[in-house]
């Protein structure tokens, strides 16, 4: 028998202790569930085709965020939301600034941010990370963070490592999605000679952290890399 029980804003599933599930990710989701609104998102990207974090990456990015309880968070690709509400779920009492270039992703994340953007807790930039414009400005050069979220522009990696290493704090954590690329950036195998030029900038990009960071790679979907600030570091 289904028996349904509500914990905080959780809804658990008390299904019966013998039920099977058909894979092992179905499992978990059924017994760490996400919150209803971040379903939703989930949904309306899988259907329109907007690349978002996996269950997976959502999971490990709550680990992080509860373990260093980061007061203020920078995101580099905001998509519609997802990772968004992710760490603003997570912590409840952080500001998180967050920076999209598509049009019609960042209305979108406006609208699936309300809940957040009414409390202020969610701070929202239209702006492309590669251009001049976004570097001066007033929310990144008068601030500094605590973690910062890297899930655009796969190719400029080491670029914005280069441009924001100073602007996290000591002990702070930077992580990067995808640094994996589908396992292209081990074996070289990416389908066709586009991919190939952001595969190369991955291997610069993970060398350097490697022989110069304190690094950690969570090899979970196609890779996450996480990089912690000690304090005898200077900044590049
Ligand atoms: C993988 S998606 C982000 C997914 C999101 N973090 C999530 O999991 O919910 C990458 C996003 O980065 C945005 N992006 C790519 N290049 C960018 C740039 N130069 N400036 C700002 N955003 C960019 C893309 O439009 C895309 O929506």
């Amino acid at each position: 028998m289904k028996n349904t029980l509500k914990i905080e804003r959780y809804t658990v599933m008390t299904d019966t202790i013998e039920q099977a599930y058909p894979n092992q990710s179905a499992y978990l989701e059924a017994l760490f569930p996400e919150y209803q609104q971040i379903q939703q998102m989930r949904t309306y990207a899988q259907d329109h085709h907007i690349p978002v974090i996996t269950p997976e990456i959502a999971s490990a990015l709550r680990l992080i965020a509860q373990l260093t309880q980061p007061k203020k968070i920078l995101e580099l690709g905001t998509a519609i939301g997802v990772s968004t509400a992710t760490f603003a779920e997570a912590l409840p009492n952080t500001l998180i600034v967050s920076v999209e270039l598509n049009d019609q992703r960042f209305r979108l994340a406006n609208q699936f941010l309300q809940p957040w953007l009414l409390k202020e807790r969610v701070v929202l930039l239209q702006e492309d990370i590669r251009s001049a414009n976004f570097w001066t400005h007033p929310q990144l050069t008068e601030d500094s963070y605590d973690l910062i979220f890297v899930d655009a522009a796969k190719g400029q990696y080491l670029f914005l490592l280069e441009k924001l290493w100073a602007r996290l704090s000591v002990g702070g954590v930077m992580i990067f999605d995808d640094v994996l690329q589908h396992g292209w950036v081990a074996t070289l195998n990416y389908p066709n000679h586009r991919q190939k030029t952001a595969v190369m900038r991955l291997r610069q990009f993970m060398r350097h952290v490697t022989q110069n960071k304190n690094a950690h790679i969570l090899p979970i979907d196609d890779g996450l890399l996480v990089l912690v600030k000690e304090g005898k570091e200077s900044d590049e």
